[in-house]
């Protein structure tokens, strides 16, 4: 186990690629395919501190997405990307392919934040493509119901030369003006975009000069997609480069949020295919 400043964090790595993934959050902060780059942002300066979540990689939001809805004095996106996760295992599926499991149960300090017994497991596949695939059980007695994302930060090369197919005729919820809108086309970013698309069944493909990817999702048909732009970047101390990040989230939110009965379980799979179209993107 190696460590970042204050997090501690298992590091993979098989012919196609490498991985760091920080026990607190589960969190994925560095996936790599050898030769050609990284496939994730990571901000150069971000906090590796206990009880702050990484800036890039996959952050997991659960078990609500955002602000809390009855208590805004509550931690942002809930508190597994914060939590100290279990490592479970680590199994080399072949030369190409590492399965990492880390998992999550209910706490004193979980029920005080939110009051459900629960078991959460992140399988991680580091290969070709990053595979992550986030099961929620519910160990309680009674139902309840969570909202959650795998909250990507795809690395590119210029938000300014970016855009995202896959979501023309689909309505969104524009977290920045509280409507809600019908996506017409590509999606451009000239500025902050904070938007939650709805009713989506196909991949999201983000394209730029340098990198493209694709992002498939299973166990939901809602996407989250955000770049903060220029002015909200310039407050975020944890932020270095907005230019180079682009988030794009599969998310049970709105009419994907996820109702839980006892012993029930929920999946939610994420997959990212990269494509570097120039090989001198750095490393
Ligand atoms: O700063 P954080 O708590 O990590 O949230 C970062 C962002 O996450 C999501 O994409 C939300 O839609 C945004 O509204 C939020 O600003």
């Amino acid at each position: 186990m190696d460590t970042q400043d204050e997090l501690a964090y298992i590091s993979v790595e098989n012919s196609c690629s490498s991985a760091k993934i920080a026990l607190q959050g589960a969190h994925i902060f560095d996936f790599t395919l050898k030769g050609k780059g990284s496939v994730l942002f990571l901000s150069q300066t971000s906090a590796f501190k206990e009880g702050k979540a990484i800036r890039g990689g996959v952050p997991i939001c659960w078990p609500w997405f955002g602000a809390n809805e009855s208590d805004s004095s509550l931690p942002n996106h809930g508190f597994a990307r914060t939590s100290l996760w279990k490592h479970q295992s680590t199994q080399m599926l072949n030369d190409r392919e590492t399965k990492v499991t880390l998992t999550l149960h209910s706490s004193p300090e979980t029920l005080v934040l939110w009051p459900y017994l629960f078991h959460l497991t992140l399988d991680i596949y580091v290969g070709a493509v990053l595979r992550l695939e986030l099961t929620s059980q519910n160990l309680d007695t009674k139902p309840f119901t969570f909202t959650s994302a795998l909250h990507t930060y795809l690395a590119i090369d210029n938000i300014y030369e970016t855009h995202v197919e896959g979501l023309d005729e689909t309505y969104y919820f524009d977290k920045t003006q509280n409507t809600f809108t019908l996506q017409e086309g590509h999606i451009d970013f000239s500025k902050e975009v904070d938007r939650i698309y709805q009713n989506v069944n196909n991949d999201i493909l983000v394209k730029d000069n340098k990198v493209h990817h694709t992002v498939q999702t299973e166990g939901t048909n809602t996407i989250v997609i955000w770049n903060p732009g220029e002015v909200i970047a310039s407050s975020m101390a944890d932020l270095h480069d907005h230019t180079q990040m682009l988030c794009i989230e599969s998310a049970n939110v709105l009419d994907d949020s996820v109702t839980l009965a006892k012993g029930e379980s929920h999946t939610l799979r994420h997959t990212i295919i990269t494509e570097f179209r120039d090989v001198s993107i750095s490393l």
